[in-house]
């Protein structure tokens, strides 16, 4: 494993009131990369994403370990955790993300404040740049407005902003485009692509159910089933050949929205393991 590794995740285990739901999950984010976990639904994604953000409910026992950027935070709350370790987050719900009864330019002047050490107006005027930056369109007005006065993408970009304005080694992405409408889904995948994965931006872990997003912003992808990793390979060797039965089904699905596609790996019985071969 390379020696820059930002995530690791070393037999995570999690049981929700005594039944387990993620079994013995291994993997890795290195810094500079961009990593797709992918699953079905119910597969204890966003469990997972929560043990990585230390924002698991009471109900979930945390066994194993997650370490970020080098310090074992697998039981350390988010507000606890120290600045090394702490990780940016952008949720499906930009609702519930934002404090509505305060103003975006409020909320993003914060971590302006605390995590770059500038003064209110300093920070305000990082925050406008931030915005211009991220393509946001008149963005001095857009930081006097309250959340429900913004569009989903333009909030989404907002929680993206905010994520970013925290300074971490890791952003953890859970969903962040299912409650958009396509082409805002298009808009908010590229400024992730433009805002992570390099030496100098963040890596970032995206969790989505959506293989074909998962391939326009991801290098590698690790895919867990019923609370197991049972694939983990980069996205073009998974979309060439895909070994397990759901990323079979997957990547067959992609292929048939999306002609086109490079072709299956020499050899490779693509009907093997489909539901449906016909
Ligand atoms: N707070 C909770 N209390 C009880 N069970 C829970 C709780 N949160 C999740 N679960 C259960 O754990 C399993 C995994 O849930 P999780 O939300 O991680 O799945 P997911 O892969 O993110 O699904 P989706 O793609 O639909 O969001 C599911 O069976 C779910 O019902």
């Amino acid at each position: 494993m390379a020696t820059n590794t930002v995530l690791k995740v070393d037999k995570l285990c999690l049981h929700v009131e005594g039944q387990p739901v993620v079994k013995d999950l291994c993997f890795h984010v290195a810094a500079g990369e961009r990593v797709c976990l992918l699953g079905p639904s119910g597969s204890g994604k966003s469990l997972t994403a929560g043990a990585i953000l230390g924002l698991s409910p009471q109900s979930v026992q945390i066994d194993g370990s997650v370490c970020i950027n080098g310090v074992e935070v697998a039981d350390i709350r988010a507000t606890r955790r120290s600045a090394q370790s702490r990780s940016g987050m952008v949720f499906q719900d930009t609702h519930s993300a934002l404090n509505p009864l305060v103003s975006v330019g409020a909320q993003l002047r914060e971590p302006f404040m605390r995590f770059h050490g500038l003064s209110r107006n300093a920070a305000m005027e990082a925050a406008v740049a931030m915005l211009a930056a991220m393509n946001i369109e008149r963005p001095h007005e857009i930081l006097q407005r309250s959340p429900a006065e913004l569009s989903g993408g333009q909030r989404q970009r907002i929680c993206m902003a905010l994520a970013l304005a925290c300074k971490p080694a890791l952003i953890v992405a859970d969903e962040p485009t299912t409650a958009l409408d396509v082409l805002t889904q298009q808009e908010v995948l590229k400024l992730l692509r433009e805002c992570t994965g390099t030496a100098d931006t963040p890596a970032l872990l995206f969790i989505s159910h959506d293989i074909g997003a998962a391939c326009r912003l991801c290098e590698r992808a690790v895919i867990i089933d019923e609370g197991r990793l049972v694939e983990s390979n980069t996205l073009t060797h998974i979309i060439a050949s895909p070994q397990h039965r759901f990323t079979r089904q997957l990547v067959h699905a992609l292929r048939e929205s999306a002609p086109g596609m490079p072709p299956y790996a020499p050899g490779f019985d693509a009907r093997e393991g489909l539901l449906c071969t016909a």
